[in-house]
């Protein structure tokens, strides 16, 4: 008789966006986890995957980490200072953060805006020093893309709602000049929990051209779209955000 542990240790748990955040918001309500931790660790999870998968990637890639206007991009510039921390070099382009990082990134004292968690990583990322560009000024030169590039796709998690081809119109721009380079760089992608331009529920793209990752980091538990993803030879990890079962 199969030990039914290890068979439902076998099956991958799936949850829809809506149980993920209700798991969330019971964990936060009960007062054993903040949204910061959460975010803490879901950035400490997507470093852990991408140095497991890609560990040569540690001593000479540099990152580019593309961060949305929600708690995705928050999950986004965590991954911009860990990596940081390790001593790579990182640049975020962002779309929704012009109030931290005026155009001319001249800080100016931001206009208030409510609080939350990825406006507290975001203003980390400023106050270390970090640089935050316009999405728009994705490098578009061959030439200005390193020899081993890590793009971050922190743009949209699961709160997506339509098609995202406008915020990933930029991305595709530049991902078009740089394949045209016949140097031999080395571009790896990882999206954060969800690619941008995914229904995370149905697992239907959100538009023309969904981001296309070769590694996908999801938290606690996957989301139906990653079955379809893993079928189609991306790789997913679950990374352990510490909520209850
Ligand atoms: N405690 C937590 O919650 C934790 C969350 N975590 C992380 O947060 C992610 C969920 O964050 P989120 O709920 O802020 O949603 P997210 O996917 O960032 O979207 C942001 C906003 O974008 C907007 N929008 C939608 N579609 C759009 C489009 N096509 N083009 C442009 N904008 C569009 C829409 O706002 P709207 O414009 O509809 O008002 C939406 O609210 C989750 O995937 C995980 O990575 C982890 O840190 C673990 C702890
Ligand atoms: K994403």
């Amino acid at each position: 008789m199969q030990d039914k542990n290890a068979a439902e240790r076998k099956t991958v748990q799936t949850v829809t966006s809506a149980q993920m955040r209700a798991i969330e918001a019971a964990a936060m309500e009960a007062g054993t986890v903040t949204g910061l931790q959460l975010m803490e660790r879901a950035g400490e999870g997507v470093v852990q995957a991408v140095l497991a998968q890609w560990p040569h990637l540690d001593h000479a890639a540099e990152a580019l980490v593309l961060c949305g206007p929600g708690n995705n991009g928050g999950d986004g510039f965590v991954v911009a200072r860990l990596l940081r921390a390790r001593g790579w070099k990182v640049t975020v382009c962002a779309k929704g953060w012009e109030a931290l990082f005026p155009p001319d990134d001249v800080a100016r004292e931001p206009a208030a805006r409510s609080g939350g968690d990825a406006w507290t990583n975001a203003r980390r990322w400023r106050d270390l020093g970090g640089r935050c560009l316009p999405l728009e000024s994705l490098p578009d030169r061959a030439r200005d893309v390193p020899e081993r590039l890590l793009v971050v796709d922190a743009l949209l998690g699961i709160g997506q709602t339509r098609p995202a081809d406008d915020l990933l119109r930029p991305f595709w721009t530049a991902w078009g000049r740089w394949s045209e380079s016949e140097s031999g760089t080395e571009i790896r992608r990882v999206s954060v929990d969800v690619p941008t331009g995914c229904d995370c529920d149905t697992g239907e793209p959100l538009g023309q051209r969904p981001f296309e990752p070769d590694l996908v980091v999801t938290f606690h538990a996957e989301k139906p779209v990653h079955a379809r993803l893993r079928a189609g030879g991306v790789r997913i990890v679950v990374a352990d955000i510490g909520l209850p079962a």
